[in-house]
């Protein structure tokens, strides 16, 4: 007998993967800057590393629909992202802090955030609350009237990551996000990172390899816009742990993965 399919079945669910990414290209200028990526992310906090110029901002520029992957599959939350039609409904459950930000610096943080929360056509009744919420959670409480232009780096970026969260995102992409905080401030972005981590999928790129293994439930490694390494960072210091160069084992795990990698590309 041949069962008939509702469509809620075929609809994107919780369950579908992050990121699903098969023999991914994305172009930087004409530079391959992703090239022939395989990447699969679930729920939980991914932590990006690689050097200067592996691919870490054109991925994320991608992932968030950013830019137009040249070659491969994409799939975000189950959508196909290179699919236009998806594009609407695929945005407004992504959350992305890209590496450099525009803003209106006229804008206080609270008129920012709900900006941004209004882009993604969140329901005007639920904008007020769900920006006072993600204000309070990156610690800008104090400073929701101040002006964009009046603020430090650090509390600049941190308003970006209030925008980044506003809507609670299933999918959240942060470039960088600590740079600028100051260590106080990094501590509790970990802390931040793990709640959201519990029940999305958070891709954070950064070159502090301590923040990863202090807030990452895995490491994703990248090098000259190929994947190198995807495990615990539990894995990352072992592979460190007498060998390398660096100040701790993860980073001396880094250094090794890399260093092997090399020599056999
Ligand atoms: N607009 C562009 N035109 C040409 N090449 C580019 C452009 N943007 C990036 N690239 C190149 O693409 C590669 C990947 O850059 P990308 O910014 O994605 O790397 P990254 O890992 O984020 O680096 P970083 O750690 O320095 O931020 C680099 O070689 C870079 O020089």
């Amino acid at each position: 007998m041949v069962r008939t399919v509702r469509a809620h079945e075929l609809a994107p669910t919780t369950e579908a993967w992050g990121v699903e990414a098969a023999g991914l290209r994305v172009k930087a200028g004409r530079h391959n800057a992703v090239n022939g990526l395989d990447l699969t992310l679930g729920t939980g906090v991914h932590g990006l590393l690689g050097p200067n110029g592996a691919g870490k901002t054109t991925l994320i520029r991608a992932l968030a629909t950013v830019i137009k992957p040249k070659e491969g599959r994409l799939r975000l939350l189950g959508f196909d992202a290179t699919d236009r039609r998806s594009l609407r409904d695929l945005r407004s459950r992504l959350g992305y802090l890209p590496q450099s930000f525009g803003f209106y610096p006229g804008f206080t943080v609270r008129d920012y955030v709900e900006y941004m929360a209004w882009l993604r056509e969140m329901p005007s009744a639920s904008i007020a609350d769900a920006t006072q919420r993600a204000i309070d959670r990156v610690g800008l409480t104090d400073r929701a009237g101040s002006r964009l232009k009046s603020l430090s780096g650090g509390m600049l970026r941190r308003a970006g990551i209030a925008q980044a969260i506003v809507n609670e995102p299933d999918l959240l992409l942060l470039d960088e996000p600590t740079v600028g905080l100051d260590p106080e401030q990094r501590i509790e972005f970990r802390d931040l990172l793990r709640v959201l981590g519990a029940d999305s999928c958070v891709l954070v790129s950064t070159h502090l390899v301590e923040d990863v293994v202090a807030a990452c439930s895995d490491v994703v490694l990248l090098d000259a816009g190929r994947l190198v390494f995807q495990g615990l960072p539990a894995d990352l210091s072992r592979l460190g742990e007498h060998d390398g160069a660096g100040d701790s084992p993860a980073e001396r795990g880094y250094s090794v993965l890399l260093r092997n990698h090399r020599s056999v590309s």
